[in-house]
């Protein structure tokens, strides 16, 4: 019979899985043969116990925020034999769970799990970090500070389109060198997304056509802020259609990028910024294997 490892943030949004552990627990040893409960204690705790215990383990459940599921992907992914991971939202915005299709009440994503549906899915490597959903340079930095992530409606996106028009006064250009197979870029520009996921800070379907099993990126690069290159990302992302090129906008897909910036830029990967310019971006196909909810983007 597997083994599971739980490890929950206990401090996650506002402490709300807490009520739940027992209950978790108890469901949890009916199907596992032995259930192993770690809450972290301090940022670095889930990694450090997953670098010591996932030899043991058949499978790795994490229940918290997405800073709690980030640091557990980031661990788990650089691990040469990777235990199937699963998630239990306990945050605000909880991207990654919604991801992989998982329901936003932490009881019924525990029956998702107990389900057992896997897939695997490919994860974003960066010289630095993996990532699940995007990796964003430039605009994206400081818009995604200003998304209230939860929102997901059209009035959410709106809102979302809002900020980033108030943020765009403030766009500071950078000269950009893209290197890939499919597509070079040496010039001026003020954003680059590079989706693998279906979550761009926050915002859903950013990339309509893209998910989590093409083995492939979605690149966007956003070489000015004029009101018809805005209208190109609004339109393709609010109504789902194939992104359209406008003079100020570069889509394409890849698996493998690099990018060097002047002046260096600050990264957002996953909504964590922590490393800067430059980077080498490639997509491991198939890296994870996931417990995943009854839709996976
Ligand atoms: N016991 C703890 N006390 C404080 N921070 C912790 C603890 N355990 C983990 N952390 C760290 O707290 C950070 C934030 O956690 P997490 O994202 O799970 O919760 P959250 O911030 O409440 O969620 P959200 O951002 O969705 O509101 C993570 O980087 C994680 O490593």
């Amino acid at each position: 019979m597997a083994r599971v490892i739980l490890i929950m943030n206990p401090s996650a949004g506002g402490g709300k899985l807490n009520d739940n552990l027992n209950v978790i627990r108890e469901r949890l040893e009916e199907i596992y043969a032995t259930v192993d409960i770690h809450l972290t204690s301090k940022p670095g705790d889930g990694a450090d116990y997953i670098n010591k215990n996932a030899h043991k383990t058949d499978v790795v459940i994490g229940a918290g925020g997405d800073g709690t599921i980030y640091e557990l992907i980031n661990a788990l992914s650089a691990l040469d034999k990777r235990p199937k991971f699963a998630i239990i939202p306990g945050g605000t915005a909880n991207d990654f769970s919604r991801a992989v299709g998982m329901s936003q009440n932490p009881l019924i994503a525990l029956d998702q799990i107990l389900e057992g549906k896997e897939e695997q899915v490919d994860v974003g490597h960066s010289a630095h970090q993996y990532f699940l959903n995007f990796w964003g340079i430039g605009l994206i930095t400081q818009v995604s500070e200003n998304i209230e992530s939860n929102k997901k409606d059209i009035l959410g996106k709106l809102s979302y389109y809002m900020s980033a028009a108030q943020t765009v006064k403030e766009a500071k250009p950078f000269h950009l060198k893209l290197d890939s197979k499919e597509q070079d870029f040496d010039g001026k520009a003020v954003m680059v997304i590079v989706g693998n996921g279906p979550f761009t800070g926050g915002l859903q379907a950013f990339f309509p056509k893209n998910n989590l099993q093409d083995g492939l990126f979605d690149v966007l690069i956003l070489k000015g802020t004029s009101l018809p290159a805005f209208w190109s990302i609004l339109r393709s992302s609010m109504a789902k259609e194939e992104w359209f090129n406008e003079e100020e906008v570069i889509h394409f897909q890849t698996s493998e990028l690099t990018l060097d910036c002047d002046p260096v830029q600050v990264i957002d990967c996953d909504g964590e910024k922590y490393y800067r310019t430059p980077t080498k971006l490639k997509v491991l196909p198939e890296h994870l294997t996931m417990i995943v909810g009854e839709y996976l983007h």
